[in-house]
């Protein structure tokens, strides 16, 4: 079994009282407190490292679609497009898209140094485990230099400490929000465990019991763990530091006290009966009260988020690693060799990591009569080209084209008499180009 480098901290001296980010000299420096071979293991991680937020990036990969508990504070349906917020993503991936997404965002972003999981829902939960399985392992695969992250309620994390810990993840977040019972009844509605479901004091002392005995777990298998905590004011802020004292002292390198974001129209509980989150001023004073290595600069980040803290590229990548499918015209069968109004069938072809594959061939009544356009057969091609992104012609018209544009469907002669393999490898190298 490896030797826990953090079990050796046990509990920050309450005299230390240094603030990860900032204060004691930037976060994970050895002013921070962290001992020398923690210190080697955040540098090149963009939310603990020293200055490491501006040198690293990271990727979320949102393929976690279930939770096993409902807290108050979230609701995973409400998505507003360029939006940062913990649980939001434009779109769930499968795991094929995701290691797909994070070797193009490899790619083009050398400075990518983690890959995390956290969300939508929670990655450890009956419905998402075998997804965050299956992601990790196939990121591991295809990009064995980064490191693996993941967050969870901590529920089943007990349950699959050692599968972690085997799989060389090497950071794990717990959201930790209290440990009394009386206090945690007030955050979630429920928890969800064995087949049963349970509310009150009794859900949350499981979901506590559970909490620890995971972080414990995974302490003893070396693996590098930070709790996040939702203040709630009036509800959590006087019992977090108890949290505080509790989860450094099974050895968890950073503790990240979190505000409540509740805005009504998140839909959630908490914005629903007018709970407010924390003022600054008061943030800060509960960090303080915590004590030992309080991080400040998480940024509360997307389910989908990419790049370095602060600047997210999530729309730059929003589409990478998504099967693309596009249309190809053609006479001969091997080339771009049939002009759009003239086609009576087009192939369809579905651009994915592994390569292009011929997935469907689709009939239409052919565009073009005797040079004049027939506006009743247009409709209907746009509707058998609508799942699309290309299509790729020798010719087409002005009306078509805008037509065409109109409905999403990008329409590019610029591969025109090209082998078909070569054309959509072309046309996706421009793609990339244009993305970047
Ligand atoms: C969306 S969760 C996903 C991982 C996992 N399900 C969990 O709860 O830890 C990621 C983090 O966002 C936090 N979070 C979710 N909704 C929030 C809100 N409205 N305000 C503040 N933090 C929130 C969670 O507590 C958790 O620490
Ligand atoms: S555990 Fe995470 S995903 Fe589940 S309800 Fe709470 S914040 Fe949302
Ligand atoms: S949510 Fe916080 S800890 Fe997670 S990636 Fe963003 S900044 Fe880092």
């Amino acid at each position: 079994m490896t030797p826990n480098p953090l079990a050796v901290l046990g509990p920050p001296s309450p005299a230390q009282n240094c603030r990860y980010d900032g204060g004691c000299g930037g976060h994970g420096e050895a002013g921070s407190g962290l001992p020398p071979e923690v210190h080697a293991r955040v540098a090149d991680h963009p939310c603990y490292g020293p200055g490491a937020d501006h040198r690293f990036a990271r990727i979320h990969l949102p393929v976690a679609p279930a939770c096993n508990i409902q807290c108050h504070y979230c609701n995973r349906k409400y998505d507003c497009a360029g939006e940062s917020r913990p649980g939001v993503t434009s779109r769930r991936l499968t795991p094929e898209e995701a290691v797909a997404r994070a070797r193009a965002v490899a790619a083009e972003l050398p400075k990518l140094s983690v890959v995390g999981i956290a969300g939508p829902g929670d990655p450890l939960a009956p419905g998402s485990v075998a997804h965050t399985f299956a992601t990790l392992e196939g990121v591991k695969r295809a990009l064995p230099g980064v490191r693996l992250c993941v967050s969870t309620n901590g529920l089943a994390l007990a349950d699959h400490a050692d599968r972690l810990a085997d799989l060389g993840v090497e950071h794990v977040t717990v959201t930790v929000n209290a440990l009394d019972p009386e206090v945690g009844a007030r955050l979630y509605a429920w928890v969800a465990w064995r087949g049963r479901r349970y509310t009150g004091p009794g859900a949350a002392r499981l979901l506590s019991e559970r909490q620890l005995e995971g972080l414990a777990r995974l302490a003893t298998r070396g693996v590098l763990c930070k709790v996040n905590s939702v203040l709630v004011p009036g509800v959590n802020d006087a019992h977090l530091p108890a949290v505080s004292r509790a989860v450094q002292g099974l050895g968890c390198f950073a503790h990240n006290v979190m505000p409540l974001l509740s805005a009504p129209e998140h839909g959630t509980h908490f914005g629903l009966t007018g709970q407010r989150g924390p003022t600054e001023a008061e943030l800060a004073a509960v960090r303080r009260a915590c004590g030992g290595r309080q991080m400040t600069h998480c940024r509360q980040c997307r389910a989908d988020a990419v790049g370095m803290l602060g600047d997210d590229q999530n729309a730059r990548f929003a589409h990478a690693g998504e099967a693309v499918r596009v249309a190809v015209a053609t006479r001969d069968g091997a080339r771009v060799d049939q002009h759009f109004g003239h086609a009576t069938a087009f192939r369809v072809y579905e651009l994915a990591a592994g390569g292009a594959r011929l997935v469907a061939e689709r009939e239409v009544s052919h565009y073009c009569r005797g040079g004049e356009g027939d506006e009743d057969v247009l409709p209907a091609t746009l509707r058998a080209l609508a799942d699309c992104r290309a299509v790729l012609v020798a010719k087409v018209g002005r009306c078509p084209r805008e037509a065409l544009q109109a409905a999403g469907i990008e329409p590019s002669e610029a591969q025109a008499f090209l082998p078909i393999p070569a054309a959509l490898a072309a046309w996706e190298a421009a793609r990339a180009k244009e993305v970047a």
